[in-house]
């Protein structure tokens, strides 16, 4: 049984309808005279809301007013959110996020329910994810260390907003529940020196830990968090290039957890080129992929791409002849000291090239190699000029070039610029959302490969199949559940779905999912339908009674 004051009541996000709460409830729950008279439908107050926000002068105002919203009423957010997926998306997530992220002391008014946990202070750790979840069913996670938020870097206890975020696409996408997640931060320090240095800097104020006490500290939230919360889906958001790949290989076997930068990440990638095979007519065989930067996405991917090849019945060794890793050193070489362990097994031998030690940038290397496909996730802003782009489409018809890096200010290239600089020929995807490209004539419609395509379906699918662990072969399944949306014959076709049909794909994505995962036999309860066992978890931003276990204890009882 839960309590509240009638105040309390109309101050939770989860249970507060404001203006809606109807005649009889304000009987039952004492909120007559508390609230205006009048009493509106969701449909009038999403209405309301939607016009006030569209009065926001800018993106971070726009913003800000819509986390009011959400700190009030989790419906009245999520009703929006839904009705407005395409304009809202840039706003609630990526890139204006990255703003509130690089201001969040300085902007802060409320926890959003995140659960902040400090290094220093293990010992909090199961009372604090006790106390957030409130009593609640958790069944998602998204948890950040915050040092690899974005492309910007290393952001403390302020990349909690990450978190937030990643959960609130959840939600509008696929339609989890966001009475059963939680956004969790694990603060382990920051290297930020202008944050360490920032009076209103919320975080812990000391350099970040790594080594043995920060592995210590990552087990010791996991743990716990699988303890309390035996069915919980745990996603792993931004963090550092040092940690990402092994933590998600210290639990993978064990339980369900996913990595977005490296997983959800290599999902979208191989949409994207599986979308523009389909438009070009080419095969995945003959392609060379050419990756700038390789940390954790840009390896995360080239793994998620090589694994494509060898299904589609390449052998391994045969396979990794076709990838190539540019990073600061240039091409990699399997001489170097400094590669990481998922960088390795791609790199390539200096015999292979007669003028190897020359190398060392990303227009030598695509001078050498010719790549078909390149794709950027350095965090290094206009990279791929203007002569790179040409190099690379005078060699092959249709260059499939991908623009990762997020926020908009550090992506690889514009793609406006990209369709100019091939005459229309290259197919594009951008991290970020892209406006159609007017060129010749045609309209090219700009793919977005960001992760917020698929992991809101492949976490559903994932939850709703109850399964153990999320698998490579439900990853595969994901990635290839994104094909037959786009109409490759049209010109200037996008490579992948639009954002403005999230929730429809979603769905789709969920079920193949949750299908594989039934196939793999890796659901901990009996599912006799897929399609129905999704159904079942799905919410819906609807007013709903309030549950018998809610009791509201006016003043003077
Ligand atoms: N679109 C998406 O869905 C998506 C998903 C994940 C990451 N990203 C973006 O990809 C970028 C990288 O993210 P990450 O998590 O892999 O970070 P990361 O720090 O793990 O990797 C970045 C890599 O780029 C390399 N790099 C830095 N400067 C370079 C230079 N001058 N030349 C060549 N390489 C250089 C680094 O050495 C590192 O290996 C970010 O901007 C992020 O927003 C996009
Ligand atoms: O957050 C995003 O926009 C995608 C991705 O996870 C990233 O780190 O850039
Ligand atoms: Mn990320």
């Amino acid at each position: 049984m839960m309590e509240y004051t009638p105040e309390q009541l109309l101050h939770n996000p989860f249970l507060n309808k404001g203006t809606a709460f109807t005649h009889a409830e304000r009987d039952q729950y004492g909120l007559n005279g508390i609230l205006p008279p009048a009493v509106q439908t969701l449909e009038q107050q999403a209405k309301q809301a939607y016009a006030q926000y569209q009065r926001k002068a800018t993106a971070l105002e726009k913003r800000i007013f819509l986390m009011e919203i959400f700190n009030e009423n989790h419906v009245l957010f999520y009703k929006l959110f839904s009705q407005h997926v395409y304009e809202f998306m840039p706003i609630v997530y990526d890139p204006t996020i990255a703003d509130t992220i690089e201001n969040y002391s300085a902007l802060f008014t409320n926890p959003q329910n995140a659960t902040y946990l400090s290094i220093d202070e293990p010992e909090h750790i199961e009372e604090a994810l006790k106390q957030s979840a409130d009593g609640r069913d958790i069944r998602l996670i998204v948890v950040t260390d915050g040092e690899g938020i974005l492309g910007i870097g290393d952001w403390g206890t302020q990349g909690v907003d990450i978190a937030v975020g990643k959960l609130m696409v959840y939600t509008a996408a696929a339609g989890i529940d966001p009475s059963q997640v939680l956004p969790v931060v694990l603060d382990a320090g920051t290297n930020n020196q202008e944050l360490l240095k920032d009076d209103l800097y919320l975080g812990v104020r000391h350099e970040r830990i790594y080594g043995e006490q920060y592995h210590h500290f990552v087990d010791q939230f996991v743990d716990t968090a699988e303890k309390l919360f035996p069915d919980l889906y745990l996603h792993f958001e931004d963090f550092g290039r040092s940690n990402a790949a092994t933590i998600l290989n210290r639990y993978k076997e064990k339980v369900t957890v996913f990595n977005d930068d490296i997983q959800g990440t290599g999902i979208i990638v191989l949409a994207g080129i599986l979308g523009a095979l389909n438009i070009s007519h080419e095969k995945i065989a003959d392609q060379v992929y050419m990756s700038f930067g390789a940390g954790t996405a840009g390896a995360g991917i080239a793994s998620r791409i090589c694994e494509e090849f060898v299904q589609q019945g390449m052998s391994p060794e045969e396979a990794k002849k076709h990838f190539y890793l540019v990073d600061k050193q240039g091409l990699l070489f399997d001489d170097m000291d400094d590669l990481t362990p998922e960088q390795k097994p791609f790199a390539r031998k200096r015999s292979e090239f007669a003028n190897a030690d020359e190398l060392t940038s990303l227009e030598a290397a695509v001078k050498a190699v010719h790549p078909t496909i390149l794709v950027g996730t350095s965090t290094v802003p206009g990279t791929f000029t203007e002569s790179i782009v040409k190099e690379m489409a005078s060699a092959t018809a249709r260059p499939i070039i991908f623009p990762l890096s997020n926020p908009t200010k550090l992506a690889e290239a514009k793609a406006e610029d990209l369709i100019r600089w091939t005459d229309g020929q290259a197919l594009v995807a951008t991290g970020i959302p892209a406006e159609p490209v007017e060129y010749k004539g045609v309209s090219y419609e700009i793919g977005q490969a960001n992760n917020a395509l698929v992991y809101p379906g492949l976490g559903l699918g994932t939850i709703a199949a109850t399964a153990r662990l999320l698998t490579d072969g439900m990853i595969s399944a994901a990635a290839h559940s994104l094909g037959g949306i786009v109409d490759p014959a049209q010109p200037g076709a996008a490579v992948l779905p639009p954002v403005s049909k999230l929730s429809e794909f979603s769905q789709t994505v969920a079920f193949a999912t949750a299908k594989e995962a039934v196939a793999e036999k890796l659901n901990r309860t009996e599912i006799k339908d897929v399609k129905k066992a999704i159904d079942a978890v799905k919410w819906e931003p609807e007013y709903s009674p309030l549950a018998d276990d809610v009791k509201v204890v006016k003043r003077g009882e």
